[in-house]
This record gives structure tokens, sequence and C-alpha cells, in this order.
């Protein structure tokens, strides 16, 4: 949009604001959502089937209750650290800088895979198993002044962190070591080298804490054009999934209390679109259909790809008001929605059903 055209929206609100329709708060939205549905209303590859939605959302509250799926159920995971202290803010401040892109393109014996604690680990769990690892033998993977020390903090050594016991490398393995850089030199010049100081200057906002992170890291801004959109579209994943496992961690309290933490959405990544689609919920064009099947690349910020983390989004969220419409008092929302669809999709690929692979595409933002 050029300088000397009107902005619109701004006039629109203005307009609003003088007839006193609109009350400005100073509570920050992240936009995730409203972007969601903008695309939502957009997509031709993808669609939402509602009599799906809505039998998903009577199945996921009956599951989630008969499994207790509350912050708590984070804790249980072996891998995840258990202490409530500042060195699991940091344990998971450095996990989620790096929690993305763990998919292979070879077989299951022959894709990237940590062994640690007598067990093989793949996936984001790879990534946990590692870092657990890396703190085990004296690497100190989660201090931020170690990411920033460029004679001790190599890719060397990163590679040492998540060497293989397979051939396979971990994927964007440089672009993992950029995002340690980065994050080490922004927290040193903003928040005294801390996590805690990060998440305190977002005086108790879930969403004040994820606009910061796509403020200030260039490798949390997970936003991207849709067609002819002015504004970008926020996914912003990892600074999602950032604020809800601190949340889960700390069940809601110390580092944890966020008195908005129902802002956050699904996490747009490539496990729950799959089992929303095979659940019905998420309906694909043929092409698209095709596509995923044979399992192609999908570019990042292309059309398909944006189509299928907004629609995932969205379908969330339908999720989760047709529980809320059914039971008021549910202690539920998208994030314990979302971690209960991807703990379930894990189990259903753990039982070997290959039959509904999920897109690919291969970048930094999940
Ligand atoms: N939407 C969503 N995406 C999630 C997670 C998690 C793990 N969260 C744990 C914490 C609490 C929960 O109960 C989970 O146990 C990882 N991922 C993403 O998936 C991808 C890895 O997939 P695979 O290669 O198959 O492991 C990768 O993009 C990673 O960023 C989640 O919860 N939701």
């Amino acid at each position: 949009m050029s300088d000397d055209e009107p902005d619109l929206e701004l006039l629109a609100l203005l307009r609003q604001h003088l007839q006193g329709k609109l009350t400005i708060s100073d509570e920050p939205e992240t936009g995730v959502l409203e972007g969601a549905e903008y695309v939502y209303d957009n997509s031709i590859d993808v669609a939402l089937d509602m009599r799906s939605c809505k039998n998903a959302a009577a199945a996921i509250y009956a599951q989630m209750q008969q499994k207790e799926y509350s912050p708590a159920k984070w804790s249980t995971h072996e891998l995840h650290p258990l202490a409530k202290s500042e060195s699991t803010v940091a344990f998971i401040f450095t996990m989620d800088l790096l929690n993305f892109s763990f998919w292979s393109a070879k077989p299951e014996a022959g894709r990237f895979a940590i062994m640690y604690c007598g067990k093989r680990w793949t996936g984001y769990w790879s990534l946990v198993a590692a870092l657990q690892r890396a703190l085990d033998e004296g690497i100190p993977i989660t201090d931020s002044h170690f990411w920033q020390n460029e004679e001790e903090c190599t890719l060397e050594v990163l590679k040492q962190v998540f060497r293989s016991c397979t051939d396979e490398e971990i994927p964007l393995l440089e672009e993992r070591l950029a995002c340690l850089r980065e994050a080490g030199t922004v927290l040193y010049e903003k928040y005294e080298c801390s996590p805690v100081k990060l998440i305190a200057a977002a005086d108790g906002s879930a969403a004040r804490l994820v606009n910061i992170l796509a403020r200030d890291f260039r490798c949390f801004r997970d936003e991207h054009r849709f067609e002819g959109r002015r504004k970008p579209i926020r996914f912003l994943k990892r600074a999602q999934i950032f604020v809800a496992d601190i949340w889960a961690c700390f069940e809601g309290e110390s580092y944890g209390a966020f008195r908005d933490i129902d802002k956050i959405t699904m996490f747009a990544d490539y496990r729950v679109p799959q089992i929303l689609n095979t659940m019905g919920c998420l309906a694909y064009s043929p092409p698209l259909d095709t596509a995923i099947r044979l399992k192609k690349d999908f570019s990042t910020g292309g059309k398909w790809e944006m189509q299928l983390r907004a629609c995932s989004i969205w379908c969330v969220e339908l999720i989760r008001r047709e529980i809320k419409r059914n039971h008021p008092d549910a202690e539920i929302n998208a994030i314990l929605i979302d971690f209960f669809l991807y703990d379930t999709m894990k189990e259903i690929e753990e039982a070997g059903d290959e039959s509904a692979p999920h897109h690919r595409t291969r970048s930094i933002w999940y």
C-alpha cells in the first residue's frame, strides 16, 4: 500500500471509536486466530467438515477426560525436566528454539535417531533426549553464554550433541546453530542473558510473551504473506508452544502463570493436520491429497502449506468451542486439545499405521 493511500482499516477503527463502539483494551492479542480464520475463509484446497468436527469434539473430550489431560500431564513424559526451576525454564527455551523439522524421507529404521537411557528416540523426543544427554555429558547446551561462544559452541560440538545412532544426521543442523546464536545475542542485549527475565517482560500475559518473541527474535517470527493480504498471517508456532510448555510444566504457577493462556492457539505443525484429516475434520482437494500421499515437498509459505496450517488452527478452535458449548465448566483450551491430538497421532504412528502421511515442509518454523 503506498503512503498516500488511506489506511481503510485504520479509518474504520477510528470511526468505531468515535461512535463509542470500540473499547481499545491494552490487553494484547497475537493475531494468530484472526489470520487463521482469514485463510480458512479464502481456502480452496482445504475445507472443514462440520459434522466430523462435532463428532471429533465429543470423542476428543471423552478421551481427554479418560486420560486426565491437564497441564500436569506434561511432566509425566519421561524425558521432560521435572524441577520447577530456572534451569527448567532454560531447558524449555532451548528446546523450543530447536523444536522443528524432525521428519525424515528415510524408512523408520534409517531415520535420524538418538540413543539415550537405553532407548532409541526419534522426532520431537530425539530433540529432548539429545539435550538431556548433552547436559549429562557436561555440555552447557541450555546456557545462552555458551551459545554466544564461537570457540566452544561450534558446529562440530552441535553435531556431537545431536549425534545419531543411524547414518542420517538431524535435519537443518546449521539453522539450529544459527537459532542458538541469535537467541544468545538477543538475551544478552535485552534480557540479561536470562529466559526468566524474558518471561518477566510479558508481565503475566501469554499473548504479550508471544508478541515479544516474534518482535525480538527473527527465529521465532513465523509469519508469512498469504495471496494479496496486506498483513502477514502469523502462525508463531514455536513462540506459542514455548509459552504452552512453560505453562504446562509449571502448571499455571510461578513462571507458568499467564492470565490469558486461553489466547494461545493450536501449534501449526505437520502432525496435528495429519490426525485432523484422519478424523475427517480436514478435507483436502484431490491435487493436495495426492501431493501429500506422494510425499511431495511443500514450500514454506506456499498456498497449500498456508491453508493446511491455518485451517488446522481454525479447526481446533471450532472443536474447542464445541467442547465448551457442551461442557461450559470443562478446563480445556486449544493447548490441551493440541497436546492430546499430537500424542494420539504419535500413538497411531507407533502402532505402525502409515495410512495418512503428513505434509512435508523443511523449515525452521515447525
Ligand atoms: N502441534 C504440536 N506439535 C508438536 C508437539 C510436540 C511435542 N509436545 C509434547 C509436549 C506436550 C505434549 O503432550 C507433547 O507430548 C512436538 N510438536 C511438533 O511436531 C513435530 C514433531 O513431530 P514428530 O517428528 O512426529 O515428533 C515438530 O514440528 C514439533 O515441533 C505438540 O504437542 N503439538
